[in-house]
């Protein structure tokens, strides 16, 4: 290959230095001598075909050389090509790449990564050939549908194969059957091992492919805009591999047919998720329902799904050529918490917690509760991984029996789900966001706007704040002049006031403008960065004036309707005046003379017409007065 080789001195288990080539600009990548190094010399590559494309790379059939000192070895390997990218990003991308190839050596379900390389230019990852896909199989299949049988055993590989990843804090972002590829034994293994997880961040130089951080028909809400409305997390791997079981069973890619921007708006804005076969085994369709959950907090873990998966293995041979049998169980929210069972499941109390009754969803302030605080000091297990708990609270002189599902565990005065604030400014990210887990050393996750994946430190970091919930209505704050997301003015300039319609789960609040009238398809919802708006309700409105523009907030009918209201209350006092004044007269003997502005002739002329007469005159504008003759 053209180019300089520069060795430097490892610094890891292996290490890299990109120089540029003399003649042909290529890039050249050397590795350190280490023996677990990934790196594969690209003059030992044969490119043979191309054999797939896709949106971060393609893939090719190569051979492999591989040399020793009393034989040759040729290999049929698949090769990563991924695209082209800035010079300054592909010693950050290999670097990641390394740490990438050292955490899934050695992993069951995963596919075989056999090194590293640059070829024309480009990182490429090299990697065991398999015969075939999942994709491929359902190609060949009758409707490209697969047996419930097949897809409950691949769906387990799979479900094994990401927890694998995930257990090493890797998301693969980028789950669907071409991506699940099958070896000798018919066993499915992973065959993305989370490229735009790895390539997060980096700027692309295809426009196509920097808007998306996977394959649109596979993806979840939070990862069509992660800085907006995420983090991804765990549970976005969740909704792609329901997706991928979903087009197994059916035969059909979820939003097939549909445009990226189509895609878009089913999943992000109109909250549309894919159709789920009825009559699957009871398990395995509550774990796919969860998949779909919109807040990803509702989804369940890949070791939910496996477990849903192993424990439907013997129900799935039982059925002789699966159908849609018309059946559905119900979702699986606990009932009346308006929580899923998955996220209570994500948080396990032990003996010892200090906990509190969980808030409902979607409430700013804890009410009644029956346990405002206390200490854990019994617990009782069932089957489904949670139980009745015994709560000792303050003043009560026997614990309390409750369900652990009704309870949150407070660590350092925090729960997850609460509204915190940075006590240091963030600086591309909001300060205000949700803390979604605390583990009980104070270690935390929390979601801010303008970050994709979650911000970790330690919670003596973090003070409470504010808590927004749906319904409330917010304004931005006076001292805000360049708001991190549009927000519509008044006919005045002001601000306007708007009413929060959903909390995203990064504390990002969706706001729609019920006073102001919207026409067709004009933007009816706007976001809004927490720490940047303020409440707005009748209490805190100065003045009889404050509070009337507010009442106009609440539907852009009101303003119309109080001016007609006005007008009529005005005329019907008019009448009432004019009535009064006119008897009076007649009681004084007298006849009296109507004088009509804005008529032509003298008013006398109109002395005749009868008070009917005069009212509809009224009525269309003119204005009447009454004299004495
Ligand atoms: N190691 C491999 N062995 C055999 N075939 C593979 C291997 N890796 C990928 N393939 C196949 O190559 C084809 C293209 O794969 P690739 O992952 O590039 O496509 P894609 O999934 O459409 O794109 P992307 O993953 O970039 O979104 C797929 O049919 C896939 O099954």
């Amino acid at each position: 290959m053209a180019g300089k080789a520069v060795v430097k001195q490892p610094t890891s288990a292996f290490d890299f230095e990109i120089v540029e080539g003399v003649s042909d600009k290529l890039t050249t990548v050397v590795a350190s001598s280490s023996q677990s190094s990934p790196w594969i010399d690209p003059a030992t590559i044969k490119l043979r075909q191309r054999i797939g494309r896709g949106l971060f790379g393609d893939v090719w059939l190569a051979t492999r050389h591989q040399a020793t000192a009393d034989y040759d070895e040729y290999h049929e390997v698949a090769v990563k090509m991924l695209h082209p990218m800035k010079e300054e990003n592909i010693n950050v991308v290999l670097d990641r790449l390394g740490n990438l190839f050292t955490q899934c050596q050695e992993l069951q379900h995963i596919c075989w990564l056999q090194g590293l390389s640059v070829i024309n230019g480009k990182l490429c990852i090299v990697m065991k050939f398999y015969e075939g896909s999942v994709g491929d199989k359902m190609a060949r299949a009758k409707e490209g549908k697969l047996s419930l049988p097949d897809v409950i055993r691949y769906g387990t590989d799979l479900a094994r194969g990401i927890m694998e990843l995930h257990t090493k804090e890797i998301l693969i972002l980028n789950l669907k059957p071409y991506n699940f590829l099958l070896n000798e034994n018919d066993h499915a293994i992973l065959g993305d091992i989370g490229i735009p997880y790895l390539l997060l961040g980096v700027p692309s130089l295809s426009s196509d492919m920097s808007r998306r951080l996977g394959t649109p028909n596979y993806m979840a809400p939070e990862q069509w805009q992660p800085e907006v409305r995420g983090p991804i997390s765990f549970e976005t791997d969740s909704w792609g591999f329901g997706c991928s079981i979903v087009e197994m069973l059916t035969g059909s890619q979820p939003w097939s047919g549909k445009s990226v921007d189509e895609i878009f708006k089913s999943i992000v804005k109109r909250q549309e998720k894919p159709h789920i076969p009825e009559g699957l085994p009871p398990a395995v369709e509550r774990v796919i329902i969860g998949c779909f959950e919109y807040d990803f907090r509702n989804r369940p873990l890949m070791g939910d799904i496996l477990h849903a998966f192993l424990s439907s293995q013997e129900a799935a041979y039982g059925v002789e050529g699966w159908r849609d049998q018309g059946s559905r169980v119900n979702s699986d929210k606990l009932s009346g918490s308006g929580y899923s069972k998955w996220l209570v499941l994500k948080d396990q109390l032990q003996i010892g917690d200090t906990v509190r009754s969980r808030k409902p969803p979607n409430s700013c302030k804890p009410e009644n509760m029956e346990v405002p605080g206390g200490t854990i000091v019994g617990m009782e297990r069932d089957t489904e991984r949670n139980g009745f708990v015994l709560v000792r609270v303050h003043g009560i002189h026997d614990p309390l029996r409750v369900h652990g599902s009704t309870l949150e565990r407070v660590t350092f005065g925090l729960a997850a789900g609460d509204w915190v604030r940075l006590k240091t400014n963030g600086k591309k990210h909001s300060s205000v966001g949700i803390l979604h887990s605390i583990d009980r050393d104070g270690s935390i996750a929390v979601a801010f706007i303008g970050l994709e994946i979650f911000w970790k430190g330690n919670c003596s970091e973090l003070q409470m704040a504010e808590a927004y919930c749906a319904g409330q209505f917010v304004r931005l704050k006076g001292d805000i002049f360049c708001p991190r997301f549009e927000w519509p003015r008044k006919r005045g300039g002001d601000w306007a006031t708007g009413r929060i319609c959903h909390v995203l789960p990064n504390g990002c609040l969706v706001v729609n403008f019920p006073g102001m009238l919207v026409f067709g398809d004009e933007n009816s919802s706007f976001l809004a960065d927490p720490a940047e708006v303020e409440i707005v309700s009748f209490d805190t409105c100065p003045g009889i004036v404050k509070k009337y523009q507010h009442l106009e907030d609440f539907h852009w009918a009101v303003r119309p309707l109080l001016v007609a209201l006005g007008l009529f209350t005005a005329m019907k006092l008019g009448l009432f005046v004019g009535k009064k004044v006119r008897r009076s007269k007649v009681k004084k003997g007298r006849n009296p003379v109507i004088h009509i502005e804005g008529q032509q002739g003298d008013a006398q002329n109109a002395a005749w017409l009868p008070p009917k007469v005069a009212n509809i005159i009224f009525r269309e504008g003119a204005s009447v007065t009454t004299t004495s003759r």
